[in-house]
């Protein structure tokens, strides 16, 4: 049960921005719309657009975004200039999200200025935005690698400029879910702003230091569908929020049974075709082969399904191959009006195993049905040769 007195964990989802940084990815106009209004209708809380400073194509997709959307914040991403801003501003848009280094290492590379010149920057930017009636999120860009004292006067100079927001970047992937718990903990003790967290997946970690970062404290999660993004991208929006409701004890307004539609028209656009074995989304995340695990489902599918496919609008699927039983090939003729006899039943086992294992491939029904019919003591009497016994 998820306790009612916890707010819901706020969706930010970044697959227009982010996303389209991954590698070779480029969605056109109509497509970051059709995403959107995917995005929307999945109910997620913010989409992140795009990048105004990119220019006026880009500039016309954010406002296209904005204006498609009925319930979902829309939100630009700048950095922290006063130019991103202006560009900003021709979106239409109302919130944006001002982005800095925060790492000595960044700031030190990209600016080649002191951490006083960030205060100054975040000062005078979120200033001026908020000047112009824009709502204002932080980014502190490689906040992971940045010394906490300073970060933590990053978020209080941002706080004092008016941002309502900062979002916690690990930019590089490099946090696991312990340390991600503690600095979000510590986090939360410093300030009253919102909370969110951004997680890229260099080691596989994304998913779990965000569930880590919400139960240090973390008011808002941003996640890209399939987990798209720079390199080997970020927390993927179907884990986090499946994995929120279900191990997390944290609620998100986002509807699970969109997931998979969404999942597949991103994975359509961006040309990333989804992993089989993807979490919650792929084609096998509700597929079961193996003799032992489809005997125990088909007695009680809380045996071997911990996750309901009903809950995401999916159904169970059995699959026949090289590791079927004999309850699998049972089920599977019985399912189809077949009367099966056991011992015909074994043999056609033996054909099942025989097939996959040559053809590296599932055993459609209609395979299942012939290897079935050719165990028939009938037929093969019809088809023996003369003479034979
Ligand atoms: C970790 C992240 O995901 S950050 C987001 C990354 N996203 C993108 O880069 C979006 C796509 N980017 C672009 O289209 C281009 O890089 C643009 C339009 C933003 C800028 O293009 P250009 O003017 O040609 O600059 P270029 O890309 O070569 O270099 C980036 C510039 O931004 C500066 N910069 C980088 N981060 C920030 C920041 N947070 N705040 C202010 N300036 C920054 C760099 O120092 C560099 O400035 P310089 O040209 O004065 O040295
Ligand atoms: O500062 C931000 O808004 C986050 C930028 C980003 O995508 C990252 O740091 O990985």
């Amino acid at each position: 049960m998820i306790p009612k007195t916890l707010p819901p964990v706020i969706i930010n989802d970044t697959t227009l921005r982010d996303g389209e940084q991954a590698p070779g990815v480029a969605f056109s106009i109509e497509e970051k719309v059709a995403i959107a209004r995917q995005l929307d209708a999945a109910c997620v809380d913010e989409i992140e657009a795009g990048v105004p400073a990119m220019g006026p194509a880009e500039i016309e997709a954010i406002a296209a975004v904005g204006a498609a959307v009925d319930k979902a914040a829309v939100i630009a991403w700048c950095r922290m200039t006063r130019a991103d801003v202006d560009a900003a501003k021709k979106t239409g848009l109302e919130r944006i999200n001002l982005s800095v280094p925060v790492s000595d290492l960044q700031i030190w590379v990209k600016f080649r200025r002191s951490r006083e010149d960030v205060i100054e920057r975040i000062r005078d930017v979120v200033g001026y935005a908020r000047d112009l009636g824009l709502a204002v999120s932080v980014g502190g860009e490689d906040s992971s690698r940045a010394d906490f004292d300073f970060l933590r006067q990053a978020i209080a100079a941002a706080e004092a400029a008016g941002a309502h927001r900062f979002r916690f970047a690990d930019t590089l992937g490099v946090l696991e879910p312990f340390r991600t718990y503690e600095l979000f903990k510590a986090l939360r003790a410093e300030t009253s702003l919102e909370l969110e967290f951004h997680g890229h997946d260099d080691l596989g970690l994304a998913t779990a230091n965000t569930l880590a970062a919400v139960r240090g404290g973390a008011t808002h999660a941003s996640v890209c569908v399939l987990g798209l993004g720079e390199r080997a991208g970020n927390a993927a929006l179907e884990e986090v929020v499946a994995a929120l409701s279900q191990v997390g004890g944290r609620r998100t307004g986002v509807d699970l049974t969109h997931l998979t539609d969404l999942a597949e028209l991103v994975a359509l656009m961006a040309k990333r075709p989804i992993p089989a074995a993807k979490s919650i989304v792929g084609s096998a995340a509700f597929a079961h082969e193996s003799g032992i695990h489809v005997s125990g489902l088909l007695r009680d599918p809380e045996c071997y399904e911990a996750l309901s496919p009903a809950l995401f609008g999916r159904e169970r699927r059995i699959v026949l191959g090289k590791h079927s039983g004999k309850a699998a090939i049972s089920n599977a003729l019985t399912l189809m009006g077949v009367a099966v006899d056991e011992r015909r039943a074994e043999k056609t086992l033996t054909e099942v195993r025989l097939r996959a294992e040559l053809l590296k491939r599932a055993v459609a029904d209609s395979e299942l049905l012939e290897f079935y019919a050719a165990t028939d003591p009938h037929r093969q009497a019809e088809t023996a040769p003369a003479g034979a016994e």
